[in-house]
């Protein structure tokens, strides 16, 4: 069995690379990061090591690289024979994903089941992958392409290892697929498969991820640089209890969890975030804030909803104002989001990128 794997960064070496291998996959990573790629086809093999008290560590072997962009024939050929293909790129890169494999995926000359699975934090990303896709090919493809959505779950911060191929991981992971859109009858072990995505890829992104980032937006405010010492800070625990509990309404709304089922998926979190043996930087947690402030994602779609309907959104309005105040040079979207509120202020900004109404946009102003 072969996997083709876009992204050799930390989700895809530390999290899917190790599912698709444990499941006797053979993996080729897709990148452009040309000192990875050469490590990979010089070892064949790294090591994940899982972050906690006696922590285990895995070899992965039979692992290969191919340059996205200067080893167009390796990936073609990769992707003629791959049973699956998955990405850990960012959401933002689909559409470069898209235009890579499609020509490749136009010319496969089989059959023979084939699923495609985006593994990004954002909700529907195989869809934004397919549709990307298609209007690559003029709506055409081999049959039995299958594009299931998915979730996944796992906290790999930035590794700092002597093997630039080694990976620190949490314990904890969690993949959800979407059952019914999968092709072929050969399933992933380790894997949740579901027939509705949209709970678990809501309450994921919307307690762990509208979380994290309120660790990082806040912590950041008050000087810190990690996640864990954010964390001995009880001003910034009790600040993510209150940011908790404004999306458990929103989850409870909308999906099928009861509140006792989400405190306790809430505890379990917070404990992941304490966790002493991973050391995780604030401004990755906080990467990407032009992302993270548009209209679908962690911040701003629970928030929009809890207003319209009048439920508690005090702490999600200070989660804004504390995004605004992000400060990360090394982020790009930190600075494009800098230079359009000196262009259009801090109202225009959030009506035009985040989309939200002038009275809420009031709120927020004056939540902190
Ligand atoms: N790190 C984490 O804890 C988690 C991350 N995620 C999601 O997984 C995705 C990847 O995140 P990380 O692995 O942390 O990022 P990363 O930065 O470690 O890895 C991304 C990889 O994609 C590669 N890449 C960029 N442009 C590319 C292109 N055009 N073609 C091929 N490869 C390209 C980069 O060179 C890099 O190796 C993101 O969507 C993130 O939100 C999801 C859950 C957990
Ligand atoms: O990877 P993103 O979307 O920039 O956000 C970082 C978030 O994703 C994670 O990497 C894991 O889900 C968290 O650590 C954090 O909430």
């Amino acid at each position: 069995m072969k996997a083709v794997h876009f992204g050799a960064g930390n989700i895809g070496r530390g999290f899917i690379g190790k599912v698709l291998h444990d499941n006797g996959y053979a993996v080729t990573f897709a990148d452009v990061n040309t000192e990875i790629i050469d490590a990979l086809n010089k070892d064949h093999e790294y090591t994940v090591h899982i972050s906690e008290e006696n922590g285990a560590s895995y070899k992965i072997s039979g692992v290969n690289g191919v340059h996205t962009a200067n080893d167009p024939d390796q990936l073609s050929e990769a992707v003629s024979q791959a049973d699956i293909i998955t990405t850990a790129v960012g959401v933002n890169i689909l559409p470069i994903i898209a235009k890579t494999l499609a020509p490749h995926l136009a010319n496969r000359q089989t059959d023979k089941p084939l699923n495609i699975i985006a593994c990004e934090n954002a909700v529907l990303a195989t869809d934004t992958l397919k549709t990307a896709i298609f209007s690559e090919v003029n709506e055409t493809l081999p049959s039995n392409v299958g594009f299931p959505n998915s979730a996944v779950d796992r906290i790999v911060p930035i590794q700092k290892n002597d093997n630039i191929l080694d990976v620190k991981v949490e314990p904890f992971f969690e993949w959800v697929i979407e059952k019914n859109s999968w092709v072929g009858e050969d399933t992933l072990a380790g894997v949740n498969y579901v027939e509705d995505l949209m709970p678990y890829i809501e309450r994921k992104l919307f307690t762990v991820n509208t979380g994290h980032a309120g660790i990082a937006y806040y912590g950041k405010t008050l000087g810190y640089t990690t996640v864990s010492e954010a964390m001995d800070d009880e001003k910034v625990v009790s600040y993510l209890k209150q940011v908790l509990e404004e999306t458990t309404l929103y989850l409870t709304h909308n999906y099928d969890f009861t509140e006792v089922e989400q405190k306790q998926y809430i505890e379990k979190i917070i404990a992941r975030f304490k966790n002493p043996y991973l050391s995780d930087d604030l401004d990755r947690v906080g990467r990407g804030v032009l992302r993270k402030l548009s209209p679908n994602d962690r911040i701003v779609k629970p928030l929009v909803y809890l207003h319209n309907q009048n439920m508690d959104h005090s702490a999600l309005s200070k989660l804004v104002m504390f995004a605004l105040q992000f400060n990360n040079s090394d982020d790009p979207e930190q600075i494009e989001m800098k230079q359009r509120i000196e262009e259009a202020g801090v109202k225009g900004f959030l009506s035009e990128h985040s989309q939200l109404d002038d009275k809420l946009i009031e709120e927020i102003r004056s939540s902190i």
